[in-house]
Formats: C-alpha cells, sequence, structure tokens
C-alpha cells in the first residue's frame, strides 16, 4: 500500500488534492486555515488559508513587511518567544493542529526544522553541529552519531569538503559552506518539513547556486518552504508560489501560473517589479 513519508497509509492523510497537474496525487502537508497574526495591537497576518503540500517546495514572496518571515514562522511556532505576539486560527500538521495545548514544541521543531537567512553555526567543530540535535534527542551511540554526520553531510553535499577536517571549528567555513552545515544540521534530526527564510542571501552567486540544486534533490524526500526576495529563483526552485501583500495572501497556485498567467493585478505589478 502506498503510504506517506510517516508510514501513513496515504488513504488515512488528512487530504489529497486530486487532479494535480502532472498527473500525481499531490498530499497536503500542512493546512493553514483562518491564521490571523498580530505583534501586540499590530496585525501582522490577515486569515491567511495556505495548504502546503507534500514533497513540494513552496516559495513565499512579496515585497519587504508583508509577512512571509511572520509566516514562516507560525509553521514551526518560532514567533512563540516574542512577547505579545499571538495568533488565531489552525496550523495543521497532517491533521493535527501543531497549536493544540500539550504539543511537544521541541518534537515540532524536530518535524519541522529551519534554516535562517544568515548562517548561523553554533561555535563548535563541524561534527559537533550536526551531532548537537540528535544528542538533544537522546542518541549517545557513537556509531551511531557518526553515521549520522556522515549521512546529513552527504545530504547538504558537503561531506566531501569537510570529511578530512571534522573537528574544525564551524567558523572556519565559507559562508557557503557553513549554510549547507546549517542545512546538515537540519536534516540530521529527521525532520519531515524544513522551513528556509532567504537561504541565499547571503551567500555568493556559486554557493546559491548550490542550496538551489541541494533544495531540488531534497524535495524528494522533504517538504520545503522558502522565503525569498529574488523572483528568478521562486522561479527556478518552487513548484508552488504564494504571493503575499500587506499581510495578506493575495494568490497561490503553480508557480509558473504565478509567473506567465497570475489572476491578480498585484500579483502581476509585483513580479514585473512595478514595486516592491
Ligand atoms: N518582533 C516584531 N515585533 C513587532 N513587529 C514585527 C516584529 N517582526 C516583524 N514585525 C512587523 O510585522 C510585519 C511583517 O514582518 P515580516 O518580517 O514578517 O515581513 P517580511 O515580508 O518577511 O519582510 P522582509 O522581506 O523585509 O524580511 C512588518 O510590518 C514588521 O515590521
Amino acid at each position: 500500500m502506498e503510504t506517506t513519508e510517516r508510514g501513513v497509509p496515504l488513504s488515512l492523510e488528512e487530504s489529497v488534492v486530486a487532479g494535480a497537474s502532472n498527473g500525481k496525487k499531490e498530499v497536503v502537508r500542512i493546512s493553514v486555515r483562518h491564521l490571523d497574526f498580530f505583534y501586540g495591537k499590530f496585525q501582522a497576518l490577515h486569515d491567511i488559508n495556505l495548504d502546503i503540500l507534500r514533497n513540494q517546495v513552496t516559495a513565499l514572496i512579496g515585497p519587504s513587511g508583508c509577512g512571509k518571515s511572520t509566516f514562516l514562522r507560525t509553521l514551526n511556532r518560532m514567533n512563540d518567544i516574542i512577547p505579545g505576539a499571538r495568533l488565531s486560527g489552525q496550523v495543521l500538521l497532517d491533521g493535527e493542529d501543531i497549536y493544540d495545548k500539550g504539543v511537544d514544541v521541541i518534537a515540532l521543531r524536530r518535524r519541522v526544522g529551519m534554516v535562517f537567512q544568515k548562517p548561523n553555526p553554533f561555535r563548535m567543530s563541524i561534527r559537533e553541529n550536526v551531532e548537537y540535535g540528535p544528542r538533544l534527542h537522546g542518541i549517545r551511540d557513537k556509531k551511531r552519531l557518526a553515521e549520522i554526520v556522515e549521512r546529513s553531510l552527504k545530504q547538504a553535499a558537503l561531506w566531501d569538503e569537510v570529511k578530512d577536517n571534522l573537528n574544525k571549528s564551524a567558523e572556519e567555513l565559507s559562508g557557503g559552506q557553513q549554510q549547507r552545515l546549517c542545512i546538515a544540521r537540519t536534516l540530521a534530526v529527521d525532520p519531515e518539513v524544513i522551513l528556509m527564510d532567504e537561504p541565499c542571501s547571503a551567500l555568493d552567486p556559486a554557493s546559491t547556486y548550490r542550496i538551489e540544486q541541494l533544495m531540488d534533490e531534497m524535495r524528494a524526500n522533504y517538504t520545503i518552504v522558502i522565503v525569498t526576495h529574488n523572483m528568478q529563483q521562486a522561479a527556478r526552485v518552487s513548484q508552488r508560489t504564494a504571493f503575499f501583500l500587506k499581510g495578506e495572501l493575495i494568490e497561490v497556485g503553480n508557480t509558473e501560473d504565478i509567473f506567465s498567467r497570475p489572476r491578480d493585478k498585484r500579483t502581476e505589478d509585483y513580479i514585473q517589479g512595478r514595486f516592491g
């Protein structure tokens, strides 16, 4: 029987989008319903309804300050720590609301990992950076940890460059290598969804290209959501694109449709560089 990444039979999944463009079944991994988000009195997100599909890259685009990062952070409760922040509505991960009482936020962030704009390796060796998450989740066995380090660094396309220097400080790596290390660190705890907040904005074109290639490879096993200011990047890496403006989701659809035949005039104006 066909199953999801977590071994749940597909028929039991929360919802399946029938009639997908490529003829394959598209499964909703995260379903956001009527999401409002406030920083104190300021409402940053207004009634967002959006499905994130499994094994796809979803790009969030829109002008500065439109709420892309805020939205991304609601998907693994990264905003919880901001004083005065609150939300209403639902964020369902495989049908379960991640904001329900009793949800283990550490476990949630293992399932929904995050890569930030600026590479932020810990001040530790390359090996310790990758081992950090698995250790936090109770893995102590040296052989098992070594396997995880090798697998994660290979998946992040960094292994060949660092395999002989795993004890070197992560801070001695280049910016592009540091970002791939951060991706390896995220992969080490075996997430299902990976959130990326402008992961290439601090990188040169060659490193950007590597990360984009990596995203394309990773989507076979993961569900990816990326915030990007770079329209070409959104067009290159994503299968679905969501356009935000002033805290509202204006339009979402197949990336090709959004870029070639947007339905909303505001999407068209933004994509054509008329504002933002
Ligand atoms: N911690 C915070 N406290 C108060 N307001 C905030 C906070 N973080 C963001 N905001 C406000 O919420 C709105 C959305 O910000 P957000 O960072 O989500 O936008 P964005 O689309 O990701 O912007 P950018 O592309 O510039 O990163 C902005 O008006 C911003 O000033």
